[in-house]
């Protein structure tokens, strides 16, 4: 099984700082899945996105300790434009995405790919192409400056396609979106999923987690406490201890067992929860010991 990245006994300082931000951490992504990462507010979630698309050791400097494997040679080792071509990295707000430099959102999608060497006429079908893919075609005229944070999102994801990265990393995508625009990037992530694509995805509304991830990584006060599969780290009550988000349908699972009804497994999609009920019977489903 390729082990595509993997973090071994990874501390780092970001510049200036005493306390790390990232301490003793462990954890790894294998190809072709989508890790969620959660946890309280400043564990270290964002630092760890940054680590593993490489802004650590490139552009922040600071201290790092420890062994960052990405492929299995050190990030320290990579080629930084090499490494931001294989790790496709789509921020927090999508408006720091846009460049400020392009005048139209088709330029603005090529941004990526323009430095790959790639012929003219081979770069203009692959921004038509994700474009399409995207939904954004009656956008390619316009001005990135002058796009929704729904759209921003959308021509951010389509740029990082074109490049073809193996790997996205995307942070919190959702914080700055409505419903419909959070339900839009998950279409999104659905295709990137479908296409086999490694993602590492931050998000704090854990019922998409829930929905979306293969495995959950969880970070607390800077290091990784737990990673798994998603039902099984979801459905643990140790994410009570981490201050971590946990599903609606978790918690009621959680509440029923601490009451003393038999439950066979924790829900952790409000689906589990319906069909739980549904197959034990309606008002008799949650039967004392
Ligand atoms: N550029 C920076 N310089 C110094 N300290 C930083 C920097 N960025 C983050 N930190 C500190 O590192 C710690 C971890 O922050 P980080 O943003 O990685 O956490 P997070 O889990 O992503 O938080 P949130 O959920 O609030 O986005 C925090 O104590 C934060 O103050």
């Amino acid at each position: 099984m390729s082990e595509y990245i993997e973090l071994k006994n990874v501390t780092y300082n970001y510049p200036l700082t005493k306390r790390p931000s990232l301490d003793s951490v462990n954890c790894h992504f294998e190809e072709g899945k989508v890790y969620g990462i959660i946890g309280e507010n400043a564990s270290g979630k964002t630092t760890l996105c940054n680590l593993v698309r490489g802004l650590i050791p490139f552009f922040y400097n600071g201290e790092l300790e420890g062994e960052v494997l990405i492929d299995g040679k050190d990030v320290r080792e990579w080629d930084e434009a090499e490494l931001s071509v294989k790790i496709g990295y789509v921020f927090q707000n999508p408006f720091t995405q846009i460049s400020g430099v392009k005048d139209t959102v088709f330029e603005e999608v090529g941004i990526g790919i323009e430095n790959l060497g790639m012929p003219k006429e081979e770069m203009i079908q692959k921004i038509i192409e994700v474009c399409r893919l995207l939904k954004i075609e009656e956008l390619i005229q316009k001005n990135p400056l002058e796009l929704s944070g729904g759209q921003c999102q959308r021509v951010s994801f389509a740029s990082i396609i074109a490049m073809d990265s193996k790997i996205i990393v995307i942070d919190e995508p959702t914080s700055q979106l409505d419903p419909e625009g959070t339900k839009d990037v998950f279409e999104i992530i659905q295709l990137l999923k479908e296409a086999h694509k490694t993602i590492i995805l931050v998000e704090h509304k854990v019922d998409l987690i829930a929905k979306y991830c293969d495995e959950v990584v969880v970070m607390s006060k800077g290091t990784v406490v737990m990673q798994g599969s998603t039902h099984e780290v979801l459905s643990s009550d140790r994410l009570f201890e981490y201050g971590a988000p946990i599903p609606q349908a978790a918690i009621l699972g959680h509440r029923m067992t601490e009451a003393g009804k038999r439950l066979d497994r924790i829900p952790i999609t409000n689906e589990e929860a319906v069909e739980l009920i549904r197959k034990r019977g309606g008002n008799e489903v949650w039967q004392s010991n």
